[in-house]
């Protein structure tokens, strides 16, 4: 703000001087020693005659190579509010940017009106003066903006219109910019030196839409309401002390169109994505490193977050379990090889560091975020990872049902209404079918296809689906049954075992005192027999002999 006062105050010198140009005509013809009284008194009527002060935004400020950030604000502020008033127009295409930005051609005035106030834009072109042979670039050709208003609105307009022009400027700029999509890759060059970054890029332009989606409406406008008094919630937010961030957790089956609502939420807000996939994370250090690389009015998301890392909450009992786990994986080689490929997987990525990740302290630098899980699982998640606060809106995204049908059947075919409608609502009903199956089958395959044959493709599908569901319960409940009746029969197998081994362990215990009692007894009864038998019938033979 200073520095454009002090540059305001220069330009009203040099506009006033400007404005004494029918007086420089006079100049020559008068005696040199006339001049300067007549000069200061004419500069003194034109001010109390000419009461409005203007400002100059010149393109290039200074030496500067770069394009003065106000001068482009206010290009883009003019091109939303004020050209349409133009007659004669320039088109610039600006990099970085999807919109083509007009602006107001040399010479011509809009006006503008803030709070009331009314206010003269200008653009202007300082032509080089013919006559000086210039050494590179033409440095006296100058473009600029020129700012006219009645001197008493001074105040406001230097404190509040001009910041609101830069304001709108640099919203609108961020609107029209064209969007990136981000992903982490450990071998990506996001450039060099300091900014080397840590996300590589790519031009964002998933044309999915809230329109094009494929839900329960009443659904799809309450998550539209979310998301955009989100983004209006800024002093709310700051109120209440809380980070401007919101999480969402988008669960359900495969092919319900989990990504596709992520790309419409972009779409939307008109945000950044940033497709964080966390195996190629090495640690919470890095992780935050990633954090921190990411610019507000950004999606973060982070898909499949079951598969992505051990946080299903069965990190203490995997201790316990890890004894046993251990007997097991020592028989099964292919368990073990499994076990080997997952140690050395390097992600040392842990729920704590994950929840910081979405919640600490940094999650707050940068604002304006918002973080989106998806999975397949949501049962599977700790939920210390999915309370209110981390992950705050839970969206299910379920099968197809009528309505959902309904809008794949206007996007896909341009359909509001058929007679097959009411079989395949009754269909529908019955059927677990995914949208992204029923919008296979409503693409036109070849040049013929009609409505009709899209639509009784997709009620031969729904019938496949169904045998499909059928079959897979039929087979669960053999396998059931299978788990089951295998369980009984090991349970026989364990009594018996268990009967057999007190039926051994019986008779090992009797064997060993029979052979006790035999060798007692064929010991005691024949030595001692014999001994004395003999010795008594020898001795006493040969004795009595
Ligand atoms: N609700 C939907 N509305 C419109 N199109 C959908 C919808 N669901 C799925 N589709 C279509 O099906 C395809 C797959 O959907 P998507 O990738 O969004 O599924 P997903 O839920 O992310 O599946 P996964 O869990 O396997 O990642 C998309 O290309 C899209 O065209
Ligand atoms: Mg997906």
């Amino acid at each position: 703000m200073m520095s454009s006062m002090a540059e305001m105050m220069t330009q009203v010198g040099s506009a006033i001087a400007g404005l004494m140009v029918a007086y420089a005509m006079f100049q020559n013809y008068f005696p040199y020693e006339l001049r300067s009284p007549i000069k200061r008194y004419t500069r003194k009527l034109m001010n109390f005659m000419y009461p409005y002060i203007q400002i100059t935004f010149p393109e290039h400020q200074g030496d500067s190579f770069a394009r003065s950030i106000a001068f482009s604000a206010i290009e883009r502020y003019l091109n939303a509010n004020s050209t349409k008033q133009a007659k004669r127009l320039k088109a610039n295409v600006v990099r970085d940017s999807e919109a083509i930005v007009l602006t107001m051609a040399d010479h011509e005035e809009v006006t503008d009106e803030y709070q009331g106030i009314k206010l003269w834009w200008s653009s202007s072109q300082t032509r080089p003066n013919t006559q000086t042979i210039s050494w590179g670039p033409r440095e006296d050709e100058k473009k600029s903006f020129r700012l006219t208003f009645h001197k008493k609105y001074r105040e406001i307009v230097t404190d509040k219109y001009l910041k609101h022009i830069l304001d709108e400027g640099k919203a609108i700029t961020v609107k029209e910019r064209r969007r990136k999509l981000y992903t982490n890759n450990k071998n990506s060059d996001g450039g060099f030196g300091y900014r080397r970054s840590m996300w590589s890029q790519v031009v964002f332009e998933h044309p999915a839409t809230f329109d094009t989606l494929a839900m329960d409406p009443e659904k799809k406008q309450e998550i539209i309401d979310d998301l955009i008094t989100f983004t209006k919630a800024k002093d709310y937010y700051a109120k209440v002390g809380k980070a401007w961030k919101r999480g969402y957790l988008l669960y359900g089956p495969p092919g319900t169109g989990k990504s596709t609502m992520i790309a419409a939420m972009a779409n939307l807000l008109k945000y950044d994505v940033y497709d964080l996939e966390l195996t190629s994370v090495k640690d919470n250090t890095e992780l935050r490193k990633l954090l921190i690389d990411t610019s507000s009015k950004s999606v973060v998301v982070i898909e499949d977050i079951d598969c992505s890392l051990d946080l299903t909450g069965q990190r203490q009992k995997k201790d316990e379990d890890e004894d046993k786990k251990k007997k097991d994986e020592e028989k099964d080689p292919i368990k073990e090889k499994m076990k080997k490929m997952e140690e050395n997987k390097t992600s040392e990525v842990t729920l704590s560091g994950l929840l910081n990740f979405i919640d600490g302290l940094w999650s707050a630098c940068g604002g304006e975020r918002i973080i989106v899980f998806t999975t397949n699982y949501v049962e599977k998640l700790d939920p210390a990872l999915i309370r209110r606060g981390r992950m705050d809106k839970h969206i299910e995204m379920s099968y197809c049902g009528f309505e959902a049908f309904k809008v794949l059947a206007k996007n896909y075919l341009d359909l509001d209404s058929h007679d097959l409608f009411g079989k395949i609502r009754l269909m529908l009903e019955e059927t677990k079918i995914s949208p992204a199956d029923v919008a296979e089958s409503l693409m036109p395959k070849s040049g013929g296809d009609d409505e009709e044959t899209c639509l009784v493709r997709l009620i031969k599908a729904i019938d496949e689906a169904k045998e499909e569901e059928k079959k897979k319960a039929e087979e669960e409940e053999k396998i059931k049954a299978e788990k089951l009746a295998k369980e009984e029969e090991e349970k026989k197998e364990k009594e018996k075992e268990k009967e057999k081994e007190e039926k051994e362990n019986g008779e090992v215990i009797k064997g060993n005192t029979e052979n006790k009692e035999i060798n007692g007894v064929k010991e005691n009864g024949v030595e001692i027999k014999g001994n004395s038998e003999i010795n008594g019938v020898k001795e006493n033979g040969v004795a009595t002999n």
